[in-house]
């Protein structure tokens, strides 16, 4: 029955019907058959009935009489009758008196059915009657009494031909109507499933990808309707594939592109550096990678706001699409940083004068909404296969060949060298020992006295911190100081600088020092809400009088976040802390920023200093840097005072304090107590 189903509709119709056809007309033909057959059978029964009941009522008296040949007249004139196989006069116990086969005259009829009639009922019998023959004997009565019988056999064989004829008739008629059946079935199913058909070839068409193929169909039926249906579920498929394909577009354009600018982002850098490298593997040439970084890019974003910076970024995409060639691939990892990847170079020289064309390039004046912004970028160069084999590398050295370029002056560019990537290296170490020098307790504090100009007394102290690293020794503060900003450990540091010079300032009023301001350096990221909280925790937990504790910050502070970085100082101001502008004239702080800072004191730098008494232009500076102060009512304190003829000057020009090598240098707390005794003593 599966294999019947599984078979096409077509089929299933044909057989289905042949089938039907073929059941039908048999049972058809097999009652007709019967039905005739019991006809012709009862009325060879009643024939023969008949016959043997004619032949007993002529042949009585020829019994009585025994006259045999009166008899077989009788019965040779039945012979003829159709079908007669035998006609017999039979006497009560059986012996044949007369018979329409003469030689079975006087014999003696022994058979079952013979044996019947031996029991004297004068009765008509029906002895037997088959698809042979049909039997019949009827009592010869005379006078009353049984004298014999008169027996009849009539063939059935002519009926039995006749029955075949008809079942042969039958067959072939019923064969007839299966193949009559058949055809009409195989044109129903064919006008149905041609229909259908149609529907497999587009259903088997799109499954192979030809998704443009339609049901073609003019039928009104439910075959029309499914191609109908069929041909608009392919429409709105087609339709959904467009928009998951454009979705797919958007989301791969998204994921490898940067959004501002357009350009390829770091993921699509990656794989087209990959791509690259390969090619110049097989191909035997050199590339080169280029990252390139605005310069003071934060500045501008911070003071004129994001969506100037964005304008600008956008510019500079711009400017850097002008200066690269068709095979060049130019990304944008992010905030100012851009990478160009020349794919094929002849020699180094020529990244360098790339590198020279976008910084010549990027210098130019840009014109953002009224403002005219200067900007220049620094550029790190590496070289497949000299500084690199795979893109990580190369974009890790040209990332450091960048910050050199920007230590070593902006507006610059470098290539990559081995002995970056040791300086790099030893960075790398310097961090991750600078994680575990505050739980080693390896930071020591030294201090340099503050000392009054005019009175020559001590009045201060700065506290500036040394790391005693177990196998570097004693690192300078400008060696890690960069690097614990970078890592955000500075925070850490920042705090135990503040307790320790806190603390230091109560021993020695301890120890009998008079009370002393004591400085201490903040580092630009310390500047946040947090350190309001952490310079009342310290203030409150030792003790210390907030007046004598002055925080020195620098002047970039004026350059970011302005605004926010003047509500932190207020209200580290509020707490009654002081404040000094540190390193005061090497930034770029104008009177009017300067004005909304609560500082208390500007620290001339020592580069000022140093040259004071040989160079005019800066005692200029320092004449105006007091001057300017003093308008303002602040504190002058010049720093890096190395010799008398400077100490002299300062004094003629108005300075109030100095620190430096003059007085003395940056010593332990124990030595500055003994300084301090020694001086008292001195100057008393
Ligand atoms: N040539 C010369 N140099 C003199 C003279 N007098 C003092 N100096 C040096 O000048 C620097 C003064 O510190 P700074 O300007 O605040 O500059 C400091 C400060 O910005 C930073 N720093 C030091 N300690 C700390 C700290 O605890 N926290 C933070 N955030 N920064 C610190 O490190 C910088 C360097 O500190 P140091 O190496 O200690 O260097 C000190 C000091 O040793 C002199 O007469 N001649």
């Amino acid at each position: 029955m599966r294999r019947f189903w599984s078979r096409s509709i077509r089929r299933q119709l044909m057989l289905g019907i042949a089938l039907v056809h073929a059941v039908l007309m048999s049972i058809f033909v097999l009652d007709l058959v019967e039905r005739q057959r019991q006809f012709l059978a009862e009325q060879s029964i009643a024939q023969a009935s008949g016959l043997a009941k004619t032949l007993a009522a002529n042949s009585a008296s020829w019994v009585l009489s025994s006259d045999l040949e009166g008899l077989n007249e009788v019965l040779q004139s039945q012979a003829s009758y159709p079908g007669l196989r035998y006609a017999m006069v039979v006497r009560p116990h059986g012996r044949v008196v007369a018979h329409t086969d003469r030689s079975k005259a006087g014999l003696y009829l022994q058979d079952r059915l013979s044996r019947s009639l031996f029991d004297d009922r004068p009765e008509p019998r029906l002895l037997l009657a088959n698809r042979e023959l049909v039997d019949t004997a009827y009592p010869i009565v005379a006078n009353g009494e049984l004298v014999g019988w008169a027996r009849v056999g009539i063939s059935q064989s002519a009926i039995t031909a006749g029955l075949w004829g008809i079942t042969r008739d039958g067959i072939l008629y019923t064969l007839v109507a299966i193949l009559v059946g058949s055809v009409f079935a195989f044109l129903m199913a064919r006008g149905l499933t041609q229909g259908l058909q149609r529907l497999v070839v587009v259903a088997d068409g799109i499954r192979e990808g030809r998704r443009d193929m339609r049901a073609e169909s003019a039928r009104q039926d439910e075959i029309g309707q499914l191609a109908k249906n069929l041909n608009q579920m392919l429409d709105a498929l087609a339709q959904r594939e467009r928009d998951l394909s454009a979705a797919q577009a958007d989301v791969q354009h998204l994921a490898t592109r940067d959004t501002l600018t357009q350009l390829p982002n770091r993921l699509l850098l990656m794989d087209r550096l990959g791509q690259a490298i390969l090619t110049a593997q097989r191909e035997h040439h050199t590339l080169a990678l280029l990252v390139i970084d605005l310069d003071r890019f934060k500045t501008i974003n911070d003071s004129l706001g994001h969506h100037i910076g964005d304008q600008l970024i956008q510019q500079v995409a711009g400017r850097l699409s002008n200066c690269i060639g068709a095979g060049d691939t130019l990304a944008r990892l992010g905030g100012d940083e851009f990478v160009v990847v020349r794919s094929e170079i002849a020699q180094p020289g020529e990244a360098g004068h790339l590198a020279q064309r976008i910084n010549e390039e990027l210098r130019q004046p840009y014109w953002i909404e009224g403002h005219e912004l200067n900007s220049s970028c620094s550029i790190g160069i590496s070289i497949y296969p000299d500084d690199g084999n795979d893109a990580q590398t190369l974009l890790r050295n040209a990332d450091t060949a960048m910050y050199h370029a920007k230590e070593g002056g902006r507006g610059d560019f470098e290539f990559f060298s081995s002995d970056m990537n040791r300086r790099a290296v030893q960075r790398l170490k310097l961090e991750n020992e600078l994680r575990n020098a505050l739980l080693r307790d390896e930071f020591r504090l030294l201090y340099q006295p503050q000392v009054d100009m005019r009175s020559g007394q001590v009045v201060g102290a700065e506290s500036l911190i040394r790391w005693h690293h177990p196998e570097m020794g004693i690192v300078a503060p400008t060696d890690f100081i960069p690097v614990a900003e970078d890592t955000g450990l500075i925070r850490d540091i920042g705090a135990w600088v503040l307790r320790e010079a806190c603390r230091q300032q109560l021993r020695w009023c301890a120890a009998g020092l008079p009370p002393l301001r004591i400085a201490v350096n903040l580092s630009v990221r310390q500047v946040e809400p947090g350190l309001v909280d952490l310079v009342s925790r310290v203030l409150s937990d030792t003790g210390l009088d907030a007046r004598y504790l002055d925080l020195e910050i620098t002047e970039s502070l004026l350059m970011h976040n302005l605004n926010a970085n003047i509500a932190v100082l207020r209200q580290v101001s509020a707490c009654g802390a002081q404040i000094s502008m540190d390193d005061f004239g090497t930034g770029y702080s104008s009177l009017s920023s300067l004005k909304l800072f609560p500082v208390q004191t500007l620290k001339i730098d020592r580069s000022f200093v140093r040259d004071l008494v040989d160079d005019q232009d800066d005692a200029n500076i320092v004449r105006s840097i007091v001057a300017m102060a003093h308008s303002l009512g602040l504190r002058i304190i010049a720093e890096g005072v190395e010799n008398e003829d400077q100490l002299g000057y300062l004094r003629e020009l108005g300075c109030d304090e100095y620190q430096g090598y003059l007085f003395s240098r940056p010593v332990t707390a124990a030595e500055f107590q003994t300084l301090f005794a020694g001086r008292a003593e001195g100057s008393a």
